[in-house]
């Protein structure tokens, strides 16, 4: 049936034109005594390099110093009718990014297969990131909000000094972080989703004026605590960091043109989300390494057919992002206007 397309991200006779994030289904947590147990080796996470909320947990394991304990695996960036497929033999190493591999445990074709396995009944959606129990032959997570909490704490016994103190969730912020989660969440990081699979004009304005609204929060923010630190938070790295470079880095190269949300760029709108943007891209290796444009920009273009039935990707912008110190031409000109 038309309606039941798994690329149709609002149904065709949906009326409100608004696009509704389905929950995600396996919520398990690796907890030491529990069903789960942290164990080096035991769990796997299948990720896309394209998706902002797998990407979330590629940034943790890296900023955690998990590389040895949790392997992963990309899938391709191109999400057809059966969802997330895995690259072929004669692709590996064509596609760039780190560990874009067939599948190294039950060789499955399609992400899909992961859930059936584990569930032949299942009826929720395939999504990333996915973390499996290898031993136990089950999916413990998949959902990202979650995965990073458990990966902040779960594995520090097995993990030197270093990396045991890094604290993306520290006491004193928690509330704070919670705060400003809720409205990046559903503005910002659901927000480009709500803009860019709306239906109706009025679905997509209401969206993307929210989502602009919230990004002005943003903004204010790390402008009033600039001299706090580089960090949305001061001086050291927290989960709002995470949360909200994974749109952010995504915003010109991608959302912009193909979502819709055009007010303003990052780049020529937002100096000091851009300031705070460009610092983890080239300054954290953990935010950097794990950017891969080439499967986002293709990803979002190549894939979503409902919105873009030709799947051209768009050359520009390049490049896709500005190094430290350097402004896009036209911030250029109005800044030597300015010093004149
Ligand atoms: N709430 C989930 C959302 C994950 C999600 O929607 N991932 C997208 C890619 S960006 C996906 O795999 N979509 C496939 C589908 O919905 O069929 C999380 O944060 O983990």
């Amino acid at each position: 049936m038309a309606e039941d397309k798994i690329t149709n991200w609002v149904a065709p006779n949906d009326k409100s034109g608004e696009f509704k994030r389905g929950q995600s289904q396996f919520r398990s947590f690796i907890k030491k005594g529990g069903e789960f147990p942290p164990e080096a080796g035991r769990y796997h996470l299948y990720v896309s390099y394209a998706c902002p909320w797998a990407h979330r947990t590629l940034i943790v394991r890296k900023l955690k110093g998990l590389e040895e304990i949790i392997p992963f695996t990309s899938v391709h960036w191109h999400m057809q009718e059966k969802g997330w497929r895995f690259v072929t033999k004669d692709e590996e190493g064509q596609v760039p990014g780190e560990n874009v591999t067939p599948d190294p445990l039950g060789g499955k074709s399609y992400l899909r297969e992961i859930y059936f396995g584990v569930d032949p009944e299942y009826k929720g959606r395939f999504t990333v990131p996915t973390l499996v129990d290898v031993k136990q032959g089950k999916i413990v997570s998949n959902e990202s909000s979650e995965i990073i909490r458990m990966f902040y704490t779960e594995f520090d016994d097995l993990l030197p000094e270093k990396y045991k103190n890094v604290d993306l969730f520290p006491t004193a912020l928690q509330k704070q972080i919670e705060e400003t989660n809720e409205w990046t969440y559903n503005d910002i990081n659901n927000g480009v989703y709500k803009s860019g699979f709306a239906t109706t004009q009025q679905a997509y304005e209401k969206a993307v004026v929210t989502l602009f609204q919230s990004l002005d929060r943003a903004e204010k923010h790390l402008q009033e605590t600039e001299k706090e630190g580089p960090f949305y938070y001061g001086s050291s790295i927290t989960e709002a960091d995470v949360r909200l470079y994974t749109t952010i880095v995504r915003f010109d190269v991608v959302y912009v043109q193909h979502f819709k949300t055009n007010l303003r760029t990052i780049r020529a709108g937002y100096p000091y989300l851009h300031q705070w943007l460009r610092n983890l891209y080239w300054n954290v290796p953990a935010f950097g390494e794990t950017t891969e444009f080439t499967h986002i920009k293709n990803h979002y273009t190549k894939s979503h057919t409902q919105i873009n039935p030709f799947s051209i990707t768009p050359l520009g912008p390049e490049p896709p992002i500005l190094k430290l110190g350097e402004e896009f031409a036209a911030v250029k000109f109005a800044l030597e206007r300015a010093k004149k």
